[in-house]
């Protein structure tokens, strides 16, 4: 693995877990002590990238189409953003990474978790997330929380089935990668989670 003083983290959960409202907190966070910091997204964060997840999002393909997609939006985003910014010094924050490939692709959809490792070892052999903050709720509060804002697409459309696959592997992956991940317990509110999520940023800026 590569080692960069700055550090990469990713923002992974089921759709309406809650990540993106906590992301611009983090970022206020860790600018206020004067850390250079990146924060950007997936699939995006390149102006291909942003088409690319236009297509993934609305367009209905092939499970192996979709999953390619959103691994050659990873490369672009690595190869544009991520990895010159470390390579700087600055810290980057990603709105979700491979992680979700193999919670969406991978469980949700039924991709052979085998093709998503060779995509990953490919793409990102020697990188991954130095901490990964997994948002974790019921299926039941992030569809309400969904249903309360905006217009779903592809996959925020989805059925039960599929958000609790997504979730278990989220929450299994988590298991077996426990010195990168922390699971948040998204059911409480904006202020307990931002609370625990500065405790754990202290120790860390
Ligand atoms: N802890 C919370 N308690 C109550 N409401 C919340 C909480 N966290 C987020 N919300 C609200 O839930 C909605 C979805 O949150 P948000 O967009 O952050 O979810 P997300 O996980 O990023 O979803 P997606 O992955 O689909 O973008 C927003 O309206 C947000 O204000
Ligand atoms: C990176 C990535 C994303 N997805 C899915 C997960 C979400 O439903 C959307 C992105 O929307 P968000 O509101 O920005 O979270 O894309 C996926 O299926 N696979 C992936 O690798």
């Amino acid at each position: 693995m590569k080692h960069y003083s700055g550090k990469f983290i990713s923002f992974e959960g089921i759709d309406g877990a809650g990540k993106s409202t906590h992301i611009g907190f983090v970022t206020d966070f860790i600018r206020a002590r004067g850390v250079q910091l990146v924060s950007t997204r997936e699939p995006g964060g390149t102006p291909l990238g942003e088409k690319i997840r236009e297509l993934f999002l609305h367009e209905k393909m092939h499970l192996e189409t979709e999953t390619l997609l959103v691994f050659a939006s990873r490369r672009e985003h690595l190869a544009q953003v991520i990895e010159p910014a470390l390579a700087r010094g600055d810290w980057v924050l990603t709105d979700r990474f491979t992680d979700a490939s193999f919670a969406y692709q991978g469980a949700g959809r039924g991709l052979d978790r085998a093709k998503l490792e060779t995509l990953a070892h490919w793409v990102h052999a020697d990188l991954e997330p130095d901490l990964t903050f997994l948002f974790d709720v019921p299926l039941e509060v992030a569809r309400a929380r969904l249903d309360a804002t905006r217009e779903l697409d592809k996959f925020e459309r989805e059925q039960e089935d599929f958000f609790h696959a997504t979730r278990n592997e989220y929450l299994r992956r988590a298991a077996e990668a426990p010195h990168r991940f922390r699971v948040i317990d998204s059911t409480r509110s904006i202020a307990e989670i931002q609370q625990e999520l500065a405790g754990i940023l202290d120790g860390l800026v």
